[in-house]
């Protein structure tokens, strides 16, 4: 199958409205590919926490990223996961919330990011918490869902791999100055659990934050098969094919030596 990665830049002088045409114009340029990616918070950046109330926005279809998105997932033909928004849930608690449409334009998956970053600020501060690990089946097999400090927490990885994911799904906002930490970690998860990473990080610069960029698709043996060299605007595309997962597997059967 055919995966991409949309490392799409996220620059604080592009107003939201253009940067969500541009992201839907981007998916619908796929068609024929399996499933795109595009990074975390791509809308208002996942630095700029000043603006996190103001382009927050109900998960419904009529809310502005969701209709944008499932409208460029059905128009593609293509699956979704659409990185991630600034949730204004129905109480009116915000959330960093991923979504993930199947090729009908229906939304098939929701996570609301578990690990907020920032300790006593930012994102901490102003987003409540998601409680519940989440997966997606799709026609290929099972993708686990995360969102980028999550990449710091590998028990949430180890419950992915127990619900039966094959494939991990990372939209994130790295930036550069951990940038190391960004490819070491995806790598690390993708060893640790014998799955595919699918590791999608915004390009440019917004709340003086310039990102990592570095997305990558890497295998379940911890091998690079593609990815970005810099933190510019990138297409990564690569064939997988998720039947690695269970030859890796069994060829070297780690899982299964677990003890706690
Ligand atoms: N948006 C994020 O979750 C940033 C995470 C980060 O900067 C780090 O883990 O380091």
């Amino acid at each position: 199958m055919n995966v991409t990665l949309l490392q799409m830049r996220v620059d604080q002088d592009e107003p939201v409205d253009s940067r969500r045409s541009r992201a839907a114009s981007l998916v619908r340029d796929q068609a024929g590919a399996d499933l795109v990616v595009l990074p975390e918070l791509w809308t208002v950046g996942a630095f700029a926490f000043d603006d996190f109330p103001a382009v927050a926005e109900p998960v419904a279809p009529d809310g502005p990223t969701t209709a944008a998105m499932a409208g460029a997932a059905r128009d593609a033909g293509v699956w979704l996961h659409a990185g991630s928004v600034v949730e204004r849930a129905p109480g009116g608690e915000l959330f960093n919330t991923s979504l993930v449409f199947s090729p009908d334009g229906a939304l098939a998956a929701l996570y609301r990011k578990i690990h907020r970053f920032g300790f006593d600020r930012g994102e901490a501060a102003l987003m409540s918490a998601g409680t519940e690990p989440a997966t997606v089946a799709f026609p290929a097999g099972k993708l686990g869902l995360a969102t980028c400090y999550d990449l710091r927490f590998p028990e949430l990885f180890r419950a992915l791999v127990d619900a039966g994911a094959q494939a991990l799904v990372v939209p994130a906002g790295w930036p550069a100055r951990r940038a190391e930490h960004w490819s070491l970690l995806a790598r690390a998860r993708a060893v640790e659990s014998q799955c595919y990473m699918l590791a999608c990080c915004t390009a440019g610069s917004h709340a003086d934050v310039p990102q990592a960029g570095r997305s990558a698709v890497i295998d379940p043996w911890g091998e690079v098969v593609a990815e970005a060299p810099d933190a510019e605007e990138r297409v990564v595309s690569a064939e997988i094919d998720l039947g690695q997962v269970a030859e890796v597997r069994e060829s070297f059967p780690v899982l299964k030596d677990r003890v706690l």
